[in-house]
């Protein structure tokens, strides 16, 4: 399917930065919308629903399953995850530049259903900083810190299905590769809509 809005799709092992990442690219470009997602864990901290998540149980979720209401979704961590397919395709039918941020299994169903999608995969500098950070962070408690340390070595080995990855060592550095990343993708469409135009006019002139 063709949209003229962008698709970009952020993932990352839990605690490498892209909520920071994307909340700080949100900042900066008022251009990118976020997709909230439904998911069936429990708010966490000041958590809201409808703003980070559409908090759901499992079978309000199966529900949706079942009406194909999810563009993509999956099991994460021990809990389901989804992206709304109305909102996602409404959002992109009008030109807007949409922002996923969802894991690896999600983001390669996204690619598989929208070929111009742009995934990017955020890396932290090391396993001990990912760790820290989770721990920084606080919000986990340490059981789920340690299930979420243990699924990340599966993640990052799919971190090479990705169009581009970032090491989220300095944040600002990283921020800078995320935002050249929707630069070029925005060119790349740009340059696309001239070629169109040009081909489509020598066309008919013929
Ligand atoms: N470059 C960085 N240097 C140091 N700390 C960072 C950096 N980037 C993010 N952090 C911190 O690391 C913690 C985890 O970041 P964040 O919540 O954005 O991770 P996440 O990848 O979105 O995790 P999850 O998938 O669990 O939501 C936060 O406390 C954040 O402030
Ligand atoms: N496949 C999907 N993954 C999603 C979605 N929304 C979030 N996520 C990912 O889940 C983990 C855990 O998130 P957390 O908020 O509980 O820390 C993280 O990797 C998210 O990117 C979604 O709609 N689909």
């Amino acid at each position: 399917m063709d949209f003229p809005g962008n698709l970009f799709v952020v993932s990352a092992p839990s605690g490498a930065g892209k909520s920071s990442l994307v909340r700080a690219l949100r900042e900066a470009d008022g251009r990118i919308v976020p997709s909230v997602s439904h998911t069936t864990r429990a708010p966490r901290g000041q958590e809201t629903h409808g703003r980070e998540y559409f908090f759901v149980d499992d079978a309000e979720f199966s529900a949706l399953v079942e009406q194909d209401a999810f563009v993509e979704w999956a099991h994460v961590h021990g809990k389901r995850y989804g992206t709304s397919r109305q909102n996602v395709e409404s959002l992109l039918q009008a030109g807007q530049d949409v922002l996923l941020e969802i894991d690896w299994q999600g983001a390669l169903q996204i690619k598989r259903r929208f070929a111009q999608a742009v995934l990017t995969f955020v890396l932290p500098p090391s396993w001990g900083e990912l760790r820290a950070r989770l721990q920084r962070r606080g919000e986990d408690a340490p059981e789920v810190i340690e299930m979420r340390l243990e699924n990340a070595r599966a993640e990052l080995a799919q971190a090479k299905n990705f169009d581009f990855v970032i090491i989220n060592a300095v944040f600002s550095s990283a921020l800078k590769d995320l935002q050249s990343i929707v630069h070029a993708q925005r060119m790349r469409y740009r340059c696309q809509q001239y070629i169109h135009a040009e081909v489509f006019r020598a066309l008919n002139m013929g």
